[in-house]
């Protein structure tokens, strides 16, 4: 049982414990709501026999008390096994997912879009917290009550017990016979609004560009149309669930009828006391309320199964593995016929084979799409390679976890992420640890404090979300800083410079080549000029290796090399005319 909830639920094992606790505590609650009946039954037949004296008073009085203090304690362990238990679960969860999507691998994020985990970690967490604290329990408590109701009723008289319970398994089969198409309604809303979120993220995200290209109205017209669809979706779920659970509460509200119709018939044909009918009276005017309050969210437990989903989606996608130990000796970089798809199908790298040495700047270029950015990734264990073998200093580094491995590698990405926080704290991710004049000497080798020291607050200056109160070249040069601070023996730089301007440009070069000193570095440029003082280069074409050697050997050669350098020399030439 508990491996099923953890599963059906996405909980921790302990948030399983905690929910079948709360069942049984719901269960215990909805029972004792039922003593009171039991005490005015029995006062009722007292007043009838005329056998209310004065020690059955005090019996009463007591019966009452003891009534109380059982609701009292049956609704405090009912809270503390829902409410507290829940949100407890709920910070577990939150944590167990942010946990396990820092330790995914990237291809996981390549399928999913940002707007689909945001709603996974704060919407769907939500949702399941009113699933856990009050849907759930109370549904397995009400059905697990009324079955012990239902069985005691058929003790005091079978007949009775049937006009008043055959709406329980006829609204519950409505229900349940509807739970499949309700479902399919639910996926499509969840469609709907998924694809909604997804449109509104992508239009802040691109309202610059929309600007730009006078493209607002239009895009506002295709995001109207997704509001539209969520609304069309909202309307048919909540109207499908109206339809089949108001059906099954009308039923169940049928029963009291039925209860009176036959306890009238019985009672006049002499087979009934007057006892036992007021006492099924009395039962059917509360035995339904537990059912009628479920029902009303049973639509909200069966919807429960996409957010679930979608969370054991995440719990349960394997992760990269590794020793957490280095092994290697040195740090040369071998890639061995090394194969890589995204997408199956999809091969983007063809037997790709060369060494990036030690103390040496191996210059990946070739034309756009060529393969370069996806090669510098993999030597970082980003993706698992399909095909061949990834060495660092002799190390498989598919044999290595990748949060260790990363521990080797300084990496400058082409698209830079800044935090909304101060330059700082920015460069500080490089190294948690350094100190402020660690970091503002590594600033000033990316020659950042020509920007941050005109700022108001200086080095401690807010850069807005992802550095947006920053140039790209200044944004930039942050991440290069971060790059100096790490400090680490392999250096990536993925068109690192190419947002800085000739004069930053030429200045973070010679701060670069202080810090690649007995480095390994492998760098991603487009612009002739930056590689050509490289020790190697390796040029990408197609996702395979098209030639490799040093800039002079490809220079005298007729390839993709001297092809580019006469291209780009042929454009720096060029005039607007
Ligand atoms: N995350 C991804 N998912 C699927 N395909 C991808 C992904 N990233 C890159 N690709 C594809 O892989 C191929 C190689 O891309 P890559 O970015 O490595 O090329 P590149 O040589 O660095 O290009 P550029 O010079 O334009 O930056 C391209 O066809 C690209 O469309």
């Amino acid at each position: 049982m508990l491996n099923y909830l953890r599963h059906k639920f996405a909980l921790s094992e302990t948030g399983a414990k905690d929910m079948r606790k709360a069942f049984f505590s719901c269960t215990a609650s909805y029972l004792v709501l039922m003593f009171p009946v039991s005490l005015l039954y029995f006062l009722v037949k007292d007043l009838l026999n005329g056998t209310g004296t004065g020690a059955k008073t005090a019996f009463y009085i007591a019966g009452i008390v003891i009534c109380l203090l059982l609701i009292m304690l049956t609704t405090y362990i009912q809270y503390n096994a829902t409410f507290f238990a829940t949100y407890k679960e709920s910070g577990v969860r939150r944590i167990a997912l942010a946990e396990k999507l820092r330790k995914l691998p990237l291809s996981f994020f390549g399928k999913k879009d940002l707007a689909d985990l945001t709603s996974t970690i704060m919407a769907d967490c939500a949702l399941l917290e009113s699933g856990s604290s009050h849907w759930i329990p109370e549904l397995v408590g009400s059905i697990a009550s009324t079955f012990l109701i239902a069985i005691s009723l058929f003790f005091f008289d079978w007949r009775m017990a049937l006009a008043a319970l055959w709406v329980l398994p006829v609204s519950f089969g409505i229900v349940l016979s509807s739970t499949k198409y309700i479902n399919r309604k639910q996926v499509k809303q969840t469609q709907a609004k998924m694809a909604f979120a997804d449109g509104i993220q992508e239009c802040l995200e691109s309202v610059r560009d929309l600007k730009a290209n006078n493209a607002e109205d239009a895009y506002m017209v295709g995001l109207d149309a997704k509001l539209k669809a969520v609304e069309k979706r909202t309307i048919i779920t909540e109207l499908s669930n109206a339809v089949f659970n108001g059906s099954a509460r009308m039923i169940l509200k049928l029963g009291i009828a039925t209860t009176a119709l036959v306890g009238s018939v019985l009672l006049a044909n002499g087979s009934l006391d007057v006892l036992t009918f007021f006492m099924f009276l009395l039962v059917v005017s509360r035995i339904y309320d537990p059912m009628i309050s479920t029902l009303d969210n049973l639509s909200g437990i069966i919807a429960l199964n996409i957010p679930c989903g979608r969370m054991n989606e995440i719990l349960e996608h394997p992760v990269q593995e590794g020793s957490e130990k280095l092994t290697n000796n040195g740090c040369d970089i071998v890639f061995e016929h090394v194969g890589f798809a995204y997408n199956k199908d999809e091969q983007v790298l063809r037997d790709v084979s060369f060494v990036a040495k030690q103390g040496e700047v191996t210059a990946l270029i070739g034309p756009s799409g060529g393969g370069k950015t996806t090669v510098s990734r993999l030597a970082a264990r980003f993706w698992d390679i399909t095909k061949g073998k990834i060495t660092v200093g002799g190390m498989d580094v598919s044999r290595v976890d990748p949060e260790t491995l990363m521990s080797l590698y300084s990496i400058v990405f082409q698209d830079v992420t800044l935090f909304n926080n101060t330059i700082l704290e920015n460069i500080r991710i490089g190294k948690k640890d350094a100190t402020d004049e660690e970091v503002i000497a590594a600033a000033k080798l990316a020659h950042c404090d020509e920007f941050a020291e005109k700022l108001p607050e200086k080095w401690n200056s807010q850069i807005g979300e992802n550095g947006c109160e920053l140039s790209g070249g200044e944004r930039q040069r942050l991440s290069i800083a971060r790059a100096f601070l790490k400090d680490a023996p392999i250096i990536l730089l993925d068109e690192a410079t190419a947002s800085l301007d000739v004069e930053n440009e030429t200045m973070i070069q010679e701060s670069l080549s202080k810090l690649i000193q007995n480095k390994t570095v492998m760098i991603i440029a487009h612009r002739m000029r930056t590689v050509s003082g490289a020790d190697k280069i390796v040029v990408l074409s197609e996702g395979a290796v098209a030639q490799q050697g040093s800039p002079d050997v490809l220079s005298a050669q007729d390839g993709i090399y001297s092809h580019m350098v006469a291209l780009q020399q042929q454009s720096g030439a060029w005039k607007m005319e």
